[in-house]
Parts: structure tokens; C-alpha cells; sequence
């Protein structure tokens, strides 16, 4: 019922087909991908997973997009973690019976996507829902979003991402809290821990988030790219130092002087950078 309260902001196209899980459109230099199992508070599945991880490369790749909003279908859910009906003994069953642990994988796409990704949250962001919201990049959030752990609740935890990158954003003190307790938190007292950007009225959520979507398409997509990198780096150690250092080694390719080097192979001269100034 809720859906029907969030406006909409865009004239989005729609690229679902082919996925089951997740809703997936553009418009405007902007990705949204949406999970879409409202029923179960849109947890996620091994096939959700994969989807969005389908859908997350796709939007990365294609050149007219420069911003990717992750969403849930129905209003009142963000995400509320892995299905734990399809929980198996060592992971969540996929179809085969096979069982994973696929939404790590997810977190690092999340993290290493050189666009910006945007939370854009109404309802509950709970479990592995909410370590998602907290990967993206920035997190709107609805008047209506609740927030939260419930790992030691159902027999979980997520020790990676999900413990050390909460401790940065809301403190050691808060992340213990939030974990150890397992509380659900409102919108604003997320807003007051620094868990997320902003928070609208619920039918203003899709026009405020595209709003931040068009500020950040004004702005350099290099420098956007490389601050993301950046910031990731502060906390993810030689990772982090490798996805920075691949921008830097993206822009040498792209000057003269780094291509002086490969055109000198190609060619089977020697190099000659006697051209290239060595800056103070
Ligand atoms: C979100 C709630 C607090 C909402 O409560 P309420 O409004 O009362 O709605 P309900 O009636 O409970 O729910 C409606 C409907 O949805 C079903 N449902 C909700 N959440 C889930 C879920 N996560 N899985 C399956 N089904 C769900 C619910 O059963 C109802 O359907 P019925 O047909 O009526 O039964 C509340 O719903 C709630 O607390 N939900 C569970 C939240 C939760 O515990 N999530 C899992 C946390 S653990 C996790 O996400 C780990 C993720 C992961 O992959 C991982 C990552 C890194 C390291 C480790 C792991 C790991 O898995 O261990």
C-alpha cells in the first residue's frame, strides 16, 4: 500500500527483463535497482543476490550512467537481510541446494563500483538489509525506515563490513550497542548516529534521492571516482590502497607521458620522457 505514496520521479525505462528478484531501470544518467520480494520484506535470496550483483555490473559498464540507487519494491522494506527460509546448514539454498554466502560478494561490489551508489530506504533496513544500506556510498532515508541488527537474534553475524565499517560511521560504542542488543532504530535517531544522509517524508523519498543524483551528475565523475577511492581507503587496508592506486595508474595511462612509454614499445624504440618535467 505504501508504494503508491512514494512519487515518482523519473520517466524510468525499464531493464527488468530477464531478472526474477529484482526490478531494474534508468533514466537520466541513473541506475535503479530494486529488490522485489515485498512478501518477505524484500529479503534477499542467492538469486536476489545475483541479480542485483547482474545488475550492479551492468550499470557500472554502461557509460550513461553516473550514479546507482539501491531500493526495495512496496515501501515499507529497504531489505531485511537473507531469506531465512532458504537458510540451509552452511549458507542460504539456492535452487540446486547449493548454499551461499553470496551477498560479501555483493558488499565489495558495492564498495569498489567507481560510481556512486545511493541507498534509497522506506520501511525496515534490518540484518544484512541494513549492512547493504550502510556499504552504499550515501542512504536516504524515509520518515517510515527502520534500522537494525538481529544476527545474534537468528544465529548470525557478519563480522566483516558489517561490524568494523559500522564502528566507523557510528562508533565502537554505538556498533556494540547495535549489535550486542539487536534494537530497531527510527529514521531520525539513525540520522543523529551519522547512519544515514537524510530523511523525507516517505512520498518525497525517489524525488529527494534523484535530486542528490542530479547534484552528484554536475560534479567530475573523476574526481567523484577517485574521492570514493579514497574514502575506501582510510578503512579497507591494502584493498583499498589497490583500488586508489588502479585511478592513479588509470590517469598516468591517460596522459602523454604514460603513453610515451607503451607507444616507444609498440613502436620497439627507446622511450623518451626527456620531454616530461619532474614536478616540486
Ligand atoms: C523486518 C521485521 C522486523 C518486520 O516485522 P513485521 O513488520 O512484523 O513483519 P513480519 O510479519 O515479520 O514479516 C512479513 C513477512 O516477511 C517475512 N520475512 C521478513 N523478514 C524475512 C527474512 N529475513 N527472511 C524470510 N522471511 C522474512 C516474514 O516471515 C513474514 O512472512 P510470513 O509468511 O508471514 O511468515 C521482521 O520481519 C524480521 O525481524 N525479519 C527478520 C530479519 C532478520 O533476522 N534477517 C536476517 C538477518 S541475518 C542476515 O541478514 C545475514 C545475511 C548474510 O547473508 C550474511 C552476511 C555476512 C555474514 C554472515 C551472513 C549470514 O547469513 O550469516
Amino acid at each position: 500500500m505504501n508504494d503508491v505514496l512514494i512519487k515518482p520521479a523519473l520517466d524510468w525505462q525499464d531493464c527488468s527483463d530477464g531478472y526474477e528478484d529484482i526490478l531494474y531501470h534508468k533514466a537520466e544518467g541513473i541506475a535503479r535497482i530494486m529488490i522485489n520480494r515485498p512478501r518477505v520484506h524484500n529479503a534477499f535470496r542467492p538469486l536476489t543476490v545475483m541479480e542485483m550483483s547482474k545488475a550492479l555490473s551492468d550499470a557500472r559498464y554502461d557509460s550513461e550512467i553516473g550514479v546507482i540507487i539501491l531500493t526495495g519494491a512496496g515501501g515499507k522494506a529497504f531489505c531485511s537481510g537473507g531469506d531465512q527460509k532458504v537458510r540451509g546448514d552452511s549458507g542460504y539454498r539456492d535452487d540446486q541446494g547449493v548454499h551461499h554466502l553470496n551477498v560479501l560478494d555483493l558488499q565489495r561490489q558495492i564498495r569498489t563500483c567507481p560510481k556512486p551508489v545511493v541507498a534509497m530506504v522506506a520501511g525496515y533496513a534490518i540484518g544484512g538489509g541494513h549492512v547493504l544500506h550502510m556499504l552504499c556510498d550515501l542512504t536516504i532515508a524515509a520518515e517510515n525506515a527502520v534500522f537494525g541488527q538481529t544476527g545474534p537474534k537468528v544465529g548470525s553475524f557478519d563480522g566483516g563490513y558489517g561490524a568494523s565499517y559500522m564502528a566507523r560511521l557510528v562508533g565502537q560504542k554505538k556498533a556494540r550497542e547495535i549489535w550486542f542488543l539487536c534494537r530497531q532504530y527510527d529514521a531520525q535517531a539513525a540520522l543523529d548516529m551519522g547512519l544515514v544522509n537524510t530523511v523525507v517524508p516517505l512520498e518525497q523519498l525517489e524525488l529527494e534521492t534523484v535530486q542528490w543524483c542530479r547534484e552528484m551528475l554536475q560534479n567530475s565523475p573523476m574526481a567523484l571516482r577517485c574521492l570514493k577511492a579514497a574514502l575506501n581507503a582510510d578503512c579497507d587496508g591494502q584493498a583499498g590502497l589497490q583500488e586508489l592506486a588502479g585511478n592513479a595508474t588509470m590517469l598516468f595511462y591517460m596522459s602523454e607521458e604514460g603513453q610515451e612509454g607503451r607507444n616507444a614499445f609498440v613502436e620497439k624504440r627507446a622511450p623518451d620522457f626527456s620531454k616530461f618535467g619532474r614536478n616540486p
